[in-house]
Formats: C-alpha cells, structure tokens, sequence
C-alpha cells in the first residue's frame, strides 16, 4: 500500500498546523543519508539572562506518537478501536505500529475511505517517511545473503518470523471486522507491517516521559558520533526540543545531528539504523550461545541452570578502548561447573508453590546466577573454570570465524551497492573483532594451562 504523497516543501506549513516550531533550520537532502536538518543561519547556544536559547525544534506532545496518543486516538476513532481491542496488543511497539499502520491506510491514494474518517497530523505526516527504510528486514532475498554468518543473520531471521506471525495474527483476529477483513485480505500485506516495523526501528526514540514514541520532524535529524545537537522532553509539557549543547555554535549550511548511541555495535547500528558509522570505534558482536548447549547436551544440569538464568545465554566479545579484547559470557562459567565443584539444585515447596534454588558448598546462590562469571571468580575453583570456559570459547570462536570467512556472498548485480557496503563493513569488523578475541583467548589459555591446579584438573582429566 502506499502513503500518500508529502514533499518537505510542504513541511513548513504542516508544522505551522500543528504547533511544531522549527528555528533557523530547513530540510534538505544529505548525501548518503537521505534528508537532513541542516542550519540556515549561523546558530548558537549562548545563554540570555540564565535563559537557554530558543530551541532548534519544539514539537508539542500531541502530535508524539506514544502509547497515550494512540489510546487516546482509540476513544476517537471507533474503527481503530476495533482493531485495538481484536487483537489485543501487547507492547508499546505494537500500539504504535497499528496506529502508523492505520494513518498508512488513510493516507494512501490506494484506498478509498468510504468510512470518511477523519485525519489526524500522521494521515499527511507518514508521506514524508522514506519508502526504502535500509534495515536488513527490507532486504532483498540476496541481500540478505550477505549476512550469512554474521552474527545479525539469526536475528534477522527472528524478526522476520516474528513479524510475519504477528501480521498473521492481526489478520485472524480481524476477521469478524468487515472493515478490517477487507482492508487486511486486500489491500494492507505483509510488507506494509514490515515498512511500519523498520521505521519505528530507526526513526522511534525512547522518552522519558511517553516511552517508544514517534516523534514527527525529530525524526528528520541524522546521526553522527560528532552530534551538533541532542534532544530533551520537557517534564511539564511533555514536549520534544532539539538543542544545542551548552557554548557550542553551527555555522549556516552545516548539518544539525543527534547521536544514535554511544558504542552500539556494528551489528546493532545496522540491525536498527540500515547503516553503520565508519567513524564509530565500537567494535563489538554479541552471539548466540543456543547452537553450543545443543553440543552440550549431556549436562545433567543443563535444563534447571537455563531456568535459574533466566536470560538468553549470549556471548559478548570487543575490543575495549586501549584496543584489548574483552569477553563476557556469565551463563558459559555456568555451564562449565558441576556437581563435582560443588553446584547443586534443590526444589523447594512453600505454601503449595514449588520453585528451584541454585546452591554452591550447600549456600543458595539462585540470586547470583546472571553474574556467574563474577561469584565464581572469587572462588577457589577460578583457574579451572576459567580454563573449561576459554577451552569451550576457542571452539565457539574458532568455529564462527571460519563460518564467516567462507559465508555465503550474492552476486553483485543483484543487490544495492550501499547494502553491499553496510554488509562487507559489518563482515570486516566482526572478522575483526573474532580474530583478535581468538589469540587473546589462546594466550590466556596457554597461561592457564600453566596454573598447578589446571595442571592437576587436565592430567586427572580422561
Ligand atoms: C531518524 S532517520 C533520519 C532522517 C532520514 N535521513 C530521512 O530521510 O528521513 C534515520 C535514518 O537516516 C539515515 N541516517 C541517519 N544518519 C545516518 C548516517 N550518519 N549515515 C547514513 N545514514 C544515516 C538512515 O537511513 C537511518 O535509518
């Protein structure tokens, strides 16, 4: 379905519409980034009489697409609140992937609304958003070739399926709804759900006082490391600023940033943005521990160490500021002790509910299990576990490395230069990140090794 159309010329005037006020700054396009707010006059922060100066943007509460406004818009609108009330959403996202998923309907020159609903600042607001959204849940088949063996491949593949089981819902539960039953069976898809998705991934932000919510004209600002500006939401009248920092100036013509976030790993910047930050130094990935339990599948204690955790078993590994490689993985120092150290479990009954406790030496500690890596560090067992750990992690390290090395590549004809480029930026760095974690990692392990009670542990060892 498409939106209808909106040009940035037409911007000034709907902000004039809808009380956004925009200072010293117009839209335009930016190279490599699409749109952009960029300065027309020189502009600065100076402070007048203990004032700060007048904001760059103010753009008032009601316009903020949060999960307030679309309830609020539920008790207005007696179709959205059939379809709220259907499908039962469950999360901040989905409520406002509904709402922007009705103001698609109503905005797009492929309906005809016979049920004369009125617009709302959004109907004519959601023109303005990009129709290529550059995140990995746009990708082409082949595109997304290129992930194959990155640690963004299973993600990516999560999300679609998430994505196409909750399209598949909202159409079950619409399907006594004529109006929805049409719109849902002939005019709204998948891939509308999908565009609603990847906007609210890379255009939402987090405020403080609303939760996940669209900010219309905010979310014209690109990101850089080098931010000229950053945004606040005001407690009292909820409204969204964009300002700039205290003492800090923009000559006419530069372009007005916000930072994204700070040290977001390649991966993630990707994931969420469809881009990433040549100029970042976060150099990161964060992995599935998923396929390793399945190898590990003789651990009586598998099972209720997955329950006490509570958590994905996830692997992080970096390179830390002064170019060190860092790892973190608590559930694999889990993992790696056993009845023999002195792990335990216990069921407990009280007052009819059973629930499980993790004990060391005959001590609970069912509370210490997400920072396993930290108790276990302070224990007379630290050199053996941690040789165990680095052993498993070098198979894990080893093993994605050689994946990645030889992963899969599509023909360059069939995909789009800028995702060729984000995907072989994302395969260098995490090739990066791996290699130098895989000799520290040996190091360490070699150093271990050396330890008398590793010694004794490896040579009682079968
Ligand atoms: C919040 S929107 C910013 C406005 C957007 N450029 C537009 O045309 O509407 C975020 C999107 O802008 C693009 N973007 C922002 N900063 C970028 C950057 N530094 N490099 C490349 N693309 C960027 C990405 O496509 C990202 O998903």
């Amino acid at each position: 379905m498409r939106p209808g159309p909106f040009s940035v010329d037409a911007l000034p005037a709907w902000c004039d519409g809808h009380g956004v006020k925009i200072h010293g700054l117009k839209v335009a396009d930016v190279e490599g980034r699409g749109n952009g707010w960029i300065a027309q006059e020189d502009l600065n922060s100076d402070y007048e009489d203990a004032a700060p100066a007048r904001p760059l943007l103010v753009i008032p509460k009601d316009i903020v697409v949060s999960v307030a406004l679309v309830m609020q818009y539920a008790t207005e609108n007696a179709q959205f609140s059939q379809l709220i009330h259907a499908v039962d959403f469950q999360t901040e996202r989905q409520f406002v992937l509904s709402y922007m998923m009705m103001q698609l309907v109503l905005s797009s020159p492929d309906y005809k609304n016979e049920a004369v609903i009125p617009p709302a600042a959004w109907t004519q607001y959601i023109g303005l958003q990009p129709r290529d959204v550059p995140v990995p849940t746009m990708w082409s088949e082949a595109e997304l070739l290129l992930l194959r063996s990155t640690s963004l491949e299973s993600a990516v593949a999560a999300k679609m399926a998430l994505l196409a089981r909750e399209f598949a819902a909202i159409q079950a539960k619409t399907r006594d709804i004529p109006f929805w039953r049409e719109l849902l069976s002939e005019h709204i898809t998948l891939r509308d759900w999908i565009w609603v998705d990847a906007l609210l991934r890379s255009r939402s932000f987090d405020l403080p006082y609303s939760g996940v919510a669209m900010v219309p004209c905010l979310d014209l600002a690109n990101h850089s490391v080098a931010n000229t500006a950053y945004w606040r939401q005001d407690p009292g009248s909820e409204a969204v600023t964009l300002l700039l920092p205290k003492g800090s100036s923009v000559s006419a013509g530069e372009e007005i940033t916000i930072n994204y976030g700070k040290d977001k790993p390649a991966a993630e910047m990707l994931f969420n943005y469809g881009f990433i930050d040549s100029s970042s130094g976060a150099q990161s990935l964060v992995l599935s521990l998923d396929e390793m339990l399945e190898e590990a599948g003789n651990d009586p204690f598998l099972e209720a160490k997955l329950r006490i955790f509570n958590a994905a078993p996830l692997l992080e590994l970096r390179i830390d500021e002064k170019g060190k490689a860092r790892w973190s993985a608590p559930f694999l120092h889990l993992m790696c002790v056993q009845k023999q150290d002195g792990l335990a479990f216990e069921t407990q009954e009280r007052q009819g509910q059973q629930s499980q406790r993790m004990l060391w030496r005959g001590k609970d500690i069912t509370s210490m299990a997400v920072m396993f890596d930290v108790f276990i560090n302070a224990q007379n067992v630290r050199e053996v576990v941690q040789f165990r750990v680095v052993s498993v992690l070098l198979g894990v390290v080893e093993k994605q490395l050689d994946r990645i090395r030889d992963g899969r590549r599509s023909s360059e004809r069939e995909v789009r230069q800028g995702v060729l480029q984000a995907a072989l930026q994302l395969r260098s760095i995490e090739t990066d990140v791996l290699e130098r974690c895989l000799l520290a990692l040996k190091g360490e392990r070699d150093q271990l090794a050396q330890d008398k009670r590793v010694v004794a542990y490896t040579n009682k060892s079968p």
